[in-house]
Parts: structure tokens; sequence; C-alpha cells
């Protein structure tokens, strides 16, 4: 392991963050192995981790029991099962650092001759061989596009009327409807200067960049923690929901709320104390609403915190995630009607959109969240994707232009 560790330093010497990123994407793309790029809200670090075993495999997503590495789930998982790209090799940096440190790899396979080993030798001989040409590196070619529903402006309305009447008929109070469009991307387009703008744009988001041979290769900036568990067990998850244009605002505590808003994200608070509850967890601190801002975007937030060693649940950070997924801000209330109206409506299927995505025990903290603000990649192409929380008060125009306005959020990025 050594071998490929000092091949590697050798390989790196000099080169830039954002070059030795592109090339390590490249190589680990054409080679299809799974790779996860990623950056914490609040944080300059940027993380990598690439999973060398042989197939992806579908794993029970839980925290406690996991090693290192970057969960993923679709919207609908059934039986909470997610896939999970192992850190067999992990970078953590910045745009600045010395590309020569904090590369580590994991020693889950020892033996010379197994798979695994061999996927990270003939990966490593590849990187090198790429970086130590100077020309400009081949363009990545994705998968074309596949056909998908589309819905257009009229089709939308209608949903969202028919969601109201429904909410009005008293089959459920809540429904998050969403819906995918298709952009170009531009001729020039670069997946890793692209990545580094949206890191740049979004400091208080998820920044993620994942590519498997199973999910195809998604981008985005989500504002929503799931659930996270920091070193010293502290348990987080954040009710989000209600969505304005930021405008000019700069001092966002003067932000005005519509009963609508409020009532809407009061909903998605509600669900999260139903889901401790369940647990028989009392004792949780719980601060807001407030007003946060994600890019152009406004939205109105409720912490809620966890001692875990006080409760003596060591398992809370799973249970809470099995329960919560899909919250009411990407589905709706209650959650089964809301998902059975999802699933006969919307006529596509969302994928990893609202599902949800992050890093498991990495540096003793775990922490997943609701892929929202996304787009999957693909040849000269790019879905975007993005939801709207309907309720009896909703206004169908004005959710279509909250659709357009979230999915702004990656077209602004690639344009
Ligand atoms: C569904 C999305 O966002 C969610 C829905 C919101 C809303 O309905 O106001 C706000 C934030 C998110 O919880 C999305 O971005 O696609």
């Amino acid at each position: 392991m050594k071998e490929i560790e000092s091949l590697l330093s050798r390989a790196m010497t000099g080169i830039t963050a954002e070059k030795l990123l592109s090339a390590v994407f490249h190589v680990a793309y054409q080679q299809y192995l799974p790779i996860a790029v990623w950056k914490l809200p609040e944080s300059k670090h940027i993380r990598l981790a690439i999973d060398f075993s042989s197939v992806l495999q579908p794993v029970k997503a839980d925290l406690e029991e996991l090693g290192s590495g970057f969960l993923i789930s679709p919207f609908i998982n059934r039986g909470a099962e997610a896939w999970f790209i192992q850190a067999d090799l992990y970078w953590q940096g910045n745009w600045e650092s010395d590309m020569t440190k904090n590369f580590s790899f994991s020693h889950r396979a020892e033996q010379y001759f197994s798979e695994e080993f061999q996927k990270k030798a003939i990966f490593i001989q590849s990187l090198e061989k790429l970086l130590a040409q100077s020309i400009s590196l081949p363009k990545l070619s994705f998968k074309s596009i596949p056909h998908s529903f589309f819905m257009s402006e009229i089709d939308f309305e209608n949903t969202v009327n028919e969601a109201v009447i429904a909410i009005q008929q008293g089959q459920f109070r809540k429904v998050v409807l969403s819906r995918s469009k298709e952009v170009a991307l531009p001729t020039d387009f670069d997946l890793i200067a692209t990545f580094k703008k949206i890191c740049h744009t979004y400091p208080h988001a998820l920044v993620s960049l994942v590519s498997t041979p199973q999910t195809g290769t998604w981008v985005g900036a989500t504002p929503e923690t799931l659930v996270s568990v920091d070193k010293h067990k502290i348990f987080r998850t954040i009710a989000l929901a209600g969505t304005q244009a930021r405008g000019n605002l700069t001092n966002l505590s003067e932000a005005l709320w519509t009963q609508k808003e409020i009532e809407e994200q009061a909903l998605v608070s509600r669900y999260i104390i139903n889901c401790l509850k369940k647990i028989r967890v009392r004792e949780f601190e719980e601060v807001g609403p407030k007003t946060v801002a994600s890019g152009n975007l406004l939205h109105l937030r409720t912490d809620f915190e966890i001692n875990i060693n006080e409760i003596n649940f060591p398992q809370l950070g799973s249970v809470m995630l099995e329960l919560l997924h899909p919250t009411s801000a990407v589905c709706g209330m209650p959650k089964d009607a809301a998902l059975d109206f999802i699933l006969e409506k919307e006529k596509y299927n969302r994928e990893l959109y609202s599902g949800y995505l992050g890093q498991v025990n990495i540096e003793e903290e775990s922490a997943i969240f609701v892929n929202l603000r996304c787009m999957q990649l693909f040849d000269k192409k790019a879905r975007l994707y993005a939801g709207a929380g309907i309720t009896q008060d909703s206004h169908a125009e004005k959710e279509w232009k909250e659709t357009e306005m979230k999915m702004e959020a990656m077209l602004k990025m690639l344009y």
C-alpha cells in the first residue's frame, strides 16, 4: 500500500487542487469507480472518496455500523436501503492545498492480488499518466439523456390545483410537487470549475458531486440537513420550508412571511416532533423558526438538537434517518397519503432528487442532507429538479414560479 501512496504523491507534486480533482474524477469516471467530492456547510475543505470494491451494493443506512464513506439514497428507498461509496481512497484539502498532502487509503483489503488492490493500482497508474501529459484533459463523455415526462407550466399548475382540492377534501394537509427540466450544457462546460464555483457561491450548503455507474453523475448545493451527528455526539436536524426570493434584503430578520408559508414550515417542524415522539425522545432543543438564505432564496428554518449521550440513545442518528425520510419538506403530511399522490401525479422518477446524501463517519462525523438544488449530468445536457410545498392556500402560478427560482440555483452555475 505504501507503494501506491508514494506513487500518488509523486504523481501530484506541484499540481493545483482543481487540476488534480479534474484528473481524479476523470480516471474514476472512466474506470466506473464510484466517487464523491463534497464540501460541508461553513467549511472550506473539499473532501473526496473513491470506492474500489467490485460492485456497489445497496446497504442499510446504518450510520453507526457503516465504515467511512458517502451515502446516497434515492427519494424512494424501500427498506431504507441506500448506496454507500466506501472511502477506500480519501482526500481532504482546500482549493489552495498542497495536493501532495492529506491523501489516505483505507486498508480494507491488503491482499496484493485482490481485485480491489488491482483496481487501485490501475487507477493510480492511469492518474499518473494523465497528469504527466501537459495537454488539457480529454472531454468527459456522459451518457445521452433518457426520455423523461416533461411537465409544462399548465400541467404543473393543474396538478397543484388538484392537490389543493385533495387537501380541501381532507386527503392530506400538505404535498410537495416537483418536476424536472432539461437544459443544454455550455459547449465549454468544465465539471470541476463548475463545482468550484458552486462551492464559492453556496458557503452554507452541502455542495456535492457524486458519480456512480448505478446513479449517474449529480451535482448540487443543498441547504437542508436531514440528520447529522458530530464528534461530540450531538444529533441535529432542521425543519426547512417556505420560499421567497431574497432580492436586495441584507437584514434577514426583516423578511416577511405569509401565513401559508409559516404554516407550511410549521408542518415540517411538527413532523419532526412526531418522529421524536414515536421513539419517546422528549428532551430536545428547538430554536426558530428564523429566516435563512440559500443563494438568492430565503427559507424559514427551525433547528433541533439532541445530546445523544445524555439520552443514552446511541442509534438515534440511524433511527431518525429512517423515520424522517422523506420529510414533510419534500413529501408531505401525512406522509403516506402525500406519497401516494406524488407517485400518481408527478409522472416522472425523482431518482436521487429529494433523496438524501452525505458523509458517514468521516473524521468522526456523519452529516446527511436532503438532495435539493441539484442537477443530473448527461451528454451535452443537464436535468434540473425542483419542487414546492402545496397547502390549502397555494396559488398554482406562484408554486410554478417557486420551482423555476429553485432550478435557477443550478442553472446560474452553468452560465
Ligand atoms: C422541494 C424543495 O425544497 C424544499 C421545499 C421548500 C418549500 O416548499 O418552500 C423549501 C425548502 C425545501 O425544504 C426543492 O428545492 O426542490
